[in-house]
């Protein structure tokens, strides 16, 4: 039987949505997700998205990076599916509860508030991680933060200088980092502009990252580099992140549908 998908992104960074709420049409591995994902032999996007039915929430939002690990948050995502809801939405995630509203072409996503001890990024022993002592070839003491999910933030004076490409994998599996990490490089243009390229985990470079986008903005307010309310601007587009008093982080930014199609499990090795 075929399964219905909807293709969508947020400032480029790409999704294969699979609306799951009313029935399972097929059962979402590593495999079929990484397959999926492929932008040779599948539909290719940077991540499969699954909706399904939540006890907790309006429904639940599944993320699959391309490597088809399962994962815990995609802040672009988060927005392209209160864009697919098309009303405001409690949305259970691994990372924790979301709040979206869709309007004006995107959405607004409450994010829920960011944690920074050691072991809730993870990483493998104690430091501190608000300037972790530690570079990888002239990138050094980045600000981890878990914001749903791990984020290593680095800030440079430019950021296409970085060789992000190749530095990135090295740090995603640094085993300081047991889960893998994203790998964000930020440089600071003023108290409320950042310009900002992620190395995503389970994706590598991407056009935009939301959950990057939001650790940057932690980590400069944290350092005291911006003021709370910042517009990043990434290779795909600009988002703007704010990092209130009481520590709620809220992201609002674009959303758009690609095209609707639908794909054979059998083709793609499952059931
Ligand atoms: N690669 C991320 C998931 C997707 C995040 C990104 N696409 C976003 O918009 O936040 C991870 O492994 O945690």
């Amino acid at each position: 039987m075929r399964v219905d998908f909807t293709k969508m992104h947020g400032l480029g960074n790409d999704f294969v949505v699979i609306d799951q709420r009313a029935r399972e049409n097929v059962h979402m591995d590593r495999a079929l997700a990484a397959a999926l994902a492929d932008r040779n032999t599948g539909i290719g996007c940077d991540q499969v998205i699954l909706l399904e039915p939540s006890e907790v929430a309006d429904f639940r939002m599944r993320i699959f990076n391309a490597d088809g690990g399962e994962v815990e948050a995609c802040g672009n995502a988060s927005r392209a599916i209160a864009l697919f809801h098309g009303s405001a939405a409690r949305i259970e995630t691994g990372g924790g509860l979301l709040e979206v509203t869709p309007g004006n072409g995107g959405a607004a996503v409450a994010m829920g508030r960011p944690r920074f001890g050691w072991e809730d990024i993870p990483l493998d022993y104690a430091m501190d991680t608000s300037e972790m002592p530690l570079s990888w070839d002239g990138l050094e003491r980045p600000f981890a933060v878990n914001v749903g999910n791990p984020h290593a933030v680095f800030f440079v004076p430019a950021i296409e200088d970085v060789e992000l490409g190749s530095l990135g994998p090295t740090i995603e599996r640094d085993p300081v980092f047991p889960e893998g990490v994203n790998v964000g490089v930020a440089s600071v243009a003023s108290r409320d502009r950042i310009s900002l390229r992620v190395w995503e985990r389970g994706a590598g470079l991407t056009r935009a990252c939301g959950t990057g986008a939001c650790a940057a903005v932690v980590a400069a307010v944290e350092r005291g580099l911006t003021d709370r309310i910042v517009t990043v601007a990434l290779p795909g587009g600009e988002l703007v992140i704010s990092y209130d008093e009481d520590g709620q982080i809220t992201m609002r930014g674009p959303a758009s549908e690609s095209f609707r199609g639908s794909f054979d499990p059998a083709d793609y090795g499952a059931a």
